[in-house]
């Protein structure tokens, strides 16, 4: 089973990620960007103010790619759990935004270069926080940390929810660390238990 964390920029993904280790030690953990050199290049991209937007998607989808040839298809194979700290979503939310007035559609765009190849996630948990509290948690450091530019990007989280409600269970990220654990832990016993069945 494929499950995927997604949320703004300082919803608390990684914490929960680190945390589920423990809780489900026998899962295979891992993130996009990856630690691949193609995560390298995309983390290059993601600190240069002046990245092209189509190149920015390609070289995140580039790591995706290799990131489900290399780890995610051979761990479902053998009939892990994956649990990744974003994935595909990430890119429908945030470059929707980066190329809204360069392609028409962007979202829709962004979709149909994945659809051929790429392996949707089972389950997908969206820590729920305002774009304010997320890009005070996170340092608003690089351009995707901005509350403006996360104010878009949560909209078009909540229409990846809207068209797929099946696919998402959404947390409250403004909770405790410590509430926000509890109801990500409960939330994947449920899934796999009912996979199960
Ligand atoms: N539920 C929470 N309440 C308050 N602060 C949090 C919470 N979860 C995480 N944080 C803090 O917010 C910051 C960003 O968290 P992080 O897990 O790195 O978010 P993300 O991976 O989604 O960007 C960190 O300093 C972390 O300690
Ligand atoms: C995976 C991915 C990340 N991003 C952005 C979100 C983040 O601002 C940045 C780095 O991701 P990440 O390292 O997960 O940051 P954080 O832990 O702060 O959420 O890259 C995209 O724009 N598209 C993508 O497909």
């Amino acid at each position: 089973m494929l499950l995927t964390l997604e949320g703004l920029d300082g919803s608390g993904k990684t914490t929960v990620w680190e945390v589920l280790h423990e809780e489900f030690p026998d899962a295979v953990f891992t993130r996009e960007p990856t630690d691949s050199w193609y995560g390298e290049a995309v983390n290059r991209s993601i600190e240069d103010d002046d990245a092209d937007s189509v190149a920015e998607l390609f070289l995140y989808t580039a790591d995706h790619a290799a990131h489900l040839a290399d780890t995610v298809r051979p761990a479902l194979e053998e009939g892990k759990l994956v649990i990744s700290d974003r994935y595909s979503d990430s890119r429908y939310a945030y470059q929707a935004v980066a190329l809204d007035g360069v392609v028409s559609r962007p979202m829709e765009y962004i979709i149909g270069v994945h659809k051929p190849w790429t392996r949707p996630p089972d389950c997908t948990i969206y820590l729920d926080v305002d774009p304010e509290t997320g890009a005070a948690r996170s340092g608003a450091t690089n351009k995707f940390e901005q509350a403006g530019f996360l104010a878009q990007v949560q909209s078009n989280y909540e229409r990846l929810m809207d068209a797929e409600p099946g696919r998402f269970v959404r947390v409250d990220a403004t909770q405790s660390p410590e509430d926000v654990i509890e109801s990500v832990v409960s939330t994947i016993e449920r899934v796999t238990e009912d996979a199960d069945e």
